[in-house]
């Protein structure tokens, strides 16, 4: 033995030098290296070669071919709706995203109504299953055709559109809170004149120069939405457009919620529950970041990069997401107050065999209305308003048709009956939602058995399926040279038969069985906020501004600064 070596400590009787435990090393790394090759083989290679989907004919990213990781890693460098479109735009209608996993687009929109259509007996792929809240699945994120089935029936009520008109007059409490918010800062560039002022509502700050009041948009139609839809699903706003701060507030056990929200259905004693703060809008954001980017990955892979630091923080938001709805179901069950709200319907609804739905299935439906109805809503509101400031000859032409039709109606809130019908306000919001495609990707659906013909290709059981709404809203062969720009009047200019065509390409609420159910509640809320908004005051940006997205599920604008002046 080398003296300059000394023996390492004893281990189960045997003392090792560090020649011997190179020894020992050298086999276990060897056997290491042979486990990940084997791994890699078994992962990825093999059904590479077996190609048992038979997808290995079509072009796509050399990596996505061997491995799911390439989407994931994609998403994270956003916006994804974006990259896939860059992607058919290079090789053509049929794209592979992965191993198993395929975009198709063409231009007709032929693709996207084979797949989404009733009859084509597809399925929600396994990437709804990151998205599950409860051990209950929701309406959105359920994959079992009988379940969805079942609770699109218990809801149908809650959808109706006589259910949402009676909506109308809850919903109006929140533009006129907005817009006192807004008269507020408005005010202070009155005051200004051409000098300079700055200030903030709440944690929400604004400036003042040039005659006009500057803030980010994106913040106060979120706190808008969120108030909205907290109201109208539970009779309780959180209190974001008066506080100006990002606040909700959670049930701090969740157990305890739902047997307050069980005491509170079953009219017995009603309880109370102990509730904390919490920014619901970060919280939301931060997991609806991490959760797509890991969605597309096998549930083993998930639980690895769960594990990662940057991924943490979106992962523990579940359970707090979950208590929010837990706590908006208990706090309205507990109130006196009974109305004919979106709650209410809910609690009325009743399956097939007469039963109503469980604390649990309550709130795993309730949590879907604020996700589904908020952030949507708002993202949708702060990018039309975007394409508005940016173009004053449209701005202009709106507020022209506004003035008209609203005259003499003595309201600062527009009454939705009197601007539903305003072509000019149709056109503006159609091609807000067309520009912007809130959701923009491909809506990820599994081929049935049997398979699925999309396009003349036979598609086998199993395959991963979907077709980009970014893409079927952008491409030029059915929009025209300028289907990157914001021209309004295409929805009024188009012959009848380019009208058929376009409606056939304009899916911004999907289409088919699992078609959005907010949609009528969503076009009353963009028509009312676009007609009142826009009558009341004039939008500017500032240098050409360049609206930035961060895209999850839904395409969130990052900030959108604009200069805002009282008209009337
Ligand atoms: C501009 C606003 C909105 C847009 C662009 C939009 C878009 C969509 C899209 C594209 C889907 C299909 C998602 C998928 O297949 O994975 C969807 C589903 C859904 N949306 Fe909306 N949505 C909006 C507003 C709302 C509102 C206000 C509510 C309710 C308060 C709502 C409730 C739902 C529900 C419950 C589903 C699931 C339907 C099912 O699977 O049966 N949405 N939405």
């Amino acid at each position: 033995m080398d003296s300059s070596t000394p023996p390492l400590p004893l281990l189960g009787g045997i003392i090792l030098t560090r020649e011997g435990l190179t020894g020992l090393l050298l086999p276990g790394l060897s056997v290491l290296a042979c486990l990940i090759a084997t791994v890699i083989a078994s992962l990825i290679l093999i059904p590479y070669f077996n190609d048992p989907y038979k997808l290995r004919a079509y072009p796509g990213p050399f990596l996505a071919k061997f491995t799911s990781a390439w989407i994931s890693w994609t998403i994270s460098h956003n916006p994804i709706s974006e990259i896939v479109d860059h992607l058919h735009r290079q090789y053509g209608p049929i794209v592979r995203l992965g191993p198993n996993n395929v975009s198709i687009a063409d231009p007709s929109g032929s693709a996207f109504s084979v797949i989404y259509s009733h009859s084509s007996g597809v399925t929600k792929s396994a990437f709804y299953d990151t998205f599950a809240n409860f051990r209950i699945r929701n309406i959105f994120n359920t994959r079992d055709r009988a379940e969805h089935s079942r609770k699109r029936r218990v809801e149908a009520h809650m959808f109706a559109p006589q259910s949402i008109r009676a909506l109308e007059e809850t919903a109006r409490v929140h533009f006129q809170v907005l817009l006192r918010q807004w008269d507020a800062m408005c005010a202070h560039a009155e005051k200004a004149g051409r000098g300079r002022a700055d200030g903030a509502i709440g944690a929400v700050p604004w400036k003042v120069h040039g005659g006009r009041v500057w803030f980010n948009c994106m913040i106060w139609f979120s706190y808008w939405s969120f108030d909205t839809i907290g109201d109208l699903a539970f009779g309780h706003p959180f209190g974001m457009l008066e506080t100006g701060k990002d606040v909700a507030q959670i049930a701090k056990s969740n157990a305890r919620g739902m047997q307050a929200i069980a005491q509170g259905t079953s009219d017995s004693e009603k309880a109370t529950l102990e509730l904390v703060d919490i920014p619901a809008i970060e919280v939301l954001t931060a997991r609806a970041d991490a959760l797509f980017v890991v969605a597309y990955l096998p549930p083993w892979a998930q639980k690895i990069v769960g594990r990662l630091p940057s991924f943490r923080s979106g992962y523990a938001a579940a359970p707090k997401l979950a208590g929010m709805a837990v706590a908006a179901v208990a706090n309205r069950l507990a109130s006196q107050y009974d109305r004919a709200d979106m709650l209410s319907k809910l609690l009325q609804g009743r399956d097939e065999d007469g039963k109503p739905y469980s604390p649990e299935e309550l709130s795993a439906e309730a949590w879907v209305l604020i996700i589904a109805g908020g952030d949507t809503t708002a993202n949708s509101s702060c990018a039309l308003t975007y394409h508005l400031a940016r173009n004053p000859r449209v701005q202009a032409k709106l507020q022209a048709e506004l003035d008209a039709a609203l005259d003499g109606i003595d309201s600062d809130v527009a009454p939705y009956d009197a601007v539903k019908d305003l072509p000019y306000l149709d056109a503006v919001i159609n091609e807000g939602l067309r520009l912007h495609s809130t959701v923009g990707g491909g809506l990820p659906r599994v081929v049935p058995a049997g398979g699925l013909t999309v396009l003349g290709q036979h598609l086998k059981e199993g395959t991963v399926v979907s077709s980009p709404i970014y893409t079927l809203h952008t491409n030029e062969v059915v929009w025209g040279e300028n289907a990157h720009e914001f021209y309004p009047e295409r929805w009024l200019e188009a012959s009848a038969d380019a009208k058929k065509e376009m409606m056939r390409s304009f899916v911004p609420f999907s289409a088919g069985p699992r078609a959005c159910l907010g949609r009528n509640l969503a076009l009353q809320q963009l028509h009312v906020m676009f007609a009142t908004i826009f009558r009341r005051y004039s939008f500017a940006l500032e240098n050409d501004a360049q609206l930035t997205i961060q895209e999850s599920f839904v395409r969130k604008p990052k900030n959108c600064f604009v200069g805002v002046q009282r008209r009337k």
